[in-house]
């Protein structure tokens, strides 16, 4: 079993993680680690932030030499702004000159709707949002970012897995419809905002980015992520927590923002008369002697993978800190007032594809951990050759 939990604040000193059940030889390195959160950090639209975080991370656990060692793997990732918010996280108050333009000193009492500050206080007996935000902020996706990227490792050495995700829409503007891209389709990671989206084409939804901007608003989109090359068997049709969209949808809605989840087709699919929701099968040279003739599913059938691209569609809702301030109510004074808003994302949905590309790693390694089991990757790796090999030989 694959288990992972994440710590820390958002303008804390650094972020803490660990991935509990990796086998020990898979290779992996802090400069891959340091690729998936540079691709978490662009994309139009995003926060100022993401401008100048250089997430310096560190393997402090589980992993020497370049290889897993069967140990907790335990993450490491700085905060570069940690010197300037050692102020504001203080218990002191501090002079409003020496804060460096960051977020104001005072309580935060004014509670933004769609965020987490208002339940949370509630919850918790807090006076005002600080520690609810810190630690509900995606910031906290860095972390599961840097687990998903051993976890892709896994996958990929384990079975030739890649994972990939791109941009359906964005507000009202979609991508245009086109074949679903393939890993090598993808831009290498530069800093055009355009192909930070991670396709061609995009051209509405950067124009829809800039229109809310101006507007002084926020605005979310869909955002689809495809696995290429995993086999049929993974997951199970046997109990409702072992299906393998169950674990998915459960891991994807975990996401800061993320608001439904669709498996293949979905909400598509229950419009369609049965003929035309199903994938037909024929004899073929597909994976395991079949092949299918569409991928409406998604690449699962029964909660267990039948070997076509596995593909999930997730909905994510416009940032809540929205600059237009949206009318709350001051928890001190039970005033009418506007909600905070200090520094944030327009549009966060192209780099929220590379978490959930990560936490879909995360779900599919532990599947097929479960699968396949091994102490290291070679036992693993021998046991999943003998089940393909076994498959073939029977279809
Ligand atoms: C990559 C990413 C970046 C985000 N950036 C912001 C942001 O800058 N400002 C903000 O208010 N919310 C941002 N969010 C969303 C909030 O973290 C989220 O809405 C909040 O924690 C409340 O949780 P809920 O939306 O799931 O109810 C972001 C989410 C993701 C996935
Ligand atoms: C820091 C990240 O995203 C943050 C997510 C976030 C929120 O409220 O979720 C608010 C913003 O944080 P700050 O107020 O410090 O600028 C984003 O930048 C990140 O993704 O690494």
């Amino acid at each position: 079993m694959l288990r992972w939990i994440t710590a820390g604040e958002s303008h804390g000193p650094a972020l803490a993680a660990i991935l509990e059940g990796m086998p020990a030889g898979v290779e992996v390195t802090t400069a891959e680690v340091g690729e998936q959160l540079a691709r978490r950090r662009l994309g139009f639209g995003r926060s100022p932030r993401m401008g100048f975080e250089t997430d310096h991370i560190e393997f402090t656990g589980g992993v020497r030499h370049g290889l897993t060692q069967g140990g907790p793997v335990a993450v490491q990732i700085e905060n570069a702004e940690w010197p300037k918010w050692e102020k504001v996280m203080s218990a002191d108050p501090v002079p409003a000159e020496e804060l460096e333009g960051l977020a104001r000193n005072e309580p935060l009492t004014r509670p933004r709707p769609g965020h987490a500050d208002l339940p949370g206080m509630q919850k918790y007996g807090f006076p005002e949002a600080r520690p609810v935000l810190e630690r509900a902020s995606a910031r906290e996706t860095a972390s599961r970012t840097a687990l998903g990227t051993v976890a892709r490792a896994y996958l990929k050495q384990l079975l030739g897995v890649e994972i990939l995700s791109h941009v359906v829409s964005i507000g009202g503007a979609s991508a245009p419809e086109g074949p679903l891209p393939v890993p090598s389709d993808l831009p290498a990671i530069d800093e055009s905002p355009v192909r930070a989206f991670g396709q061609e084409g995009t051209d509405a939804m950067v124009a829809e980015v800039d229109a809310v901007r101006k507007a002084g608003d926020t605005v979310g989109g869909v955002i689809e992520v495809i696995a290429y090359g995993l086999p049929p068997g993974l997951g199970s049709h046997v109990h409702w927590d072992r299906r393998l969209d169950a674990r998915l949808a459960g891991a994807l809605m975990g996401v800061q923002a993320m608001k439904g989840v669709e498996v293949g087709d979905g909400f598509t699919t229950a419009k369609r008369w049965g003929s035309q929701a199903h994938d037909e099968i024929d004899r073929g040279t597909g994976p395991v002697g079949v092949t299918r003739r569409s991928n409406r599913a998604g690449g699962l059938e029964g909660g267990i993978t039948n070997g076509e691209p596995l593909r999930v569609r997730v909905a994510m809702k416009p940032i809540s800190t929205v600059p237009k301030a949206l009318s709350t109510v001051d928890v001190t004074t039970g005033a009418p007032a506007v909600a905070i808003h200090q520094r944030s994302d327009v549009c966060a949905v192209p780099r929220a594809g590379v978490v959930l590309e990560s936490v879909v790693a995360l779900v599919l390694a532990d599947a097929a951990l479960e699968k396949f089991g091994g102490d290291s990757l070679a036992e693993g790796k021998r046991n999943a050759e003998a089940y393909l090999k076994a498959l073939e030989e029977r279809w």
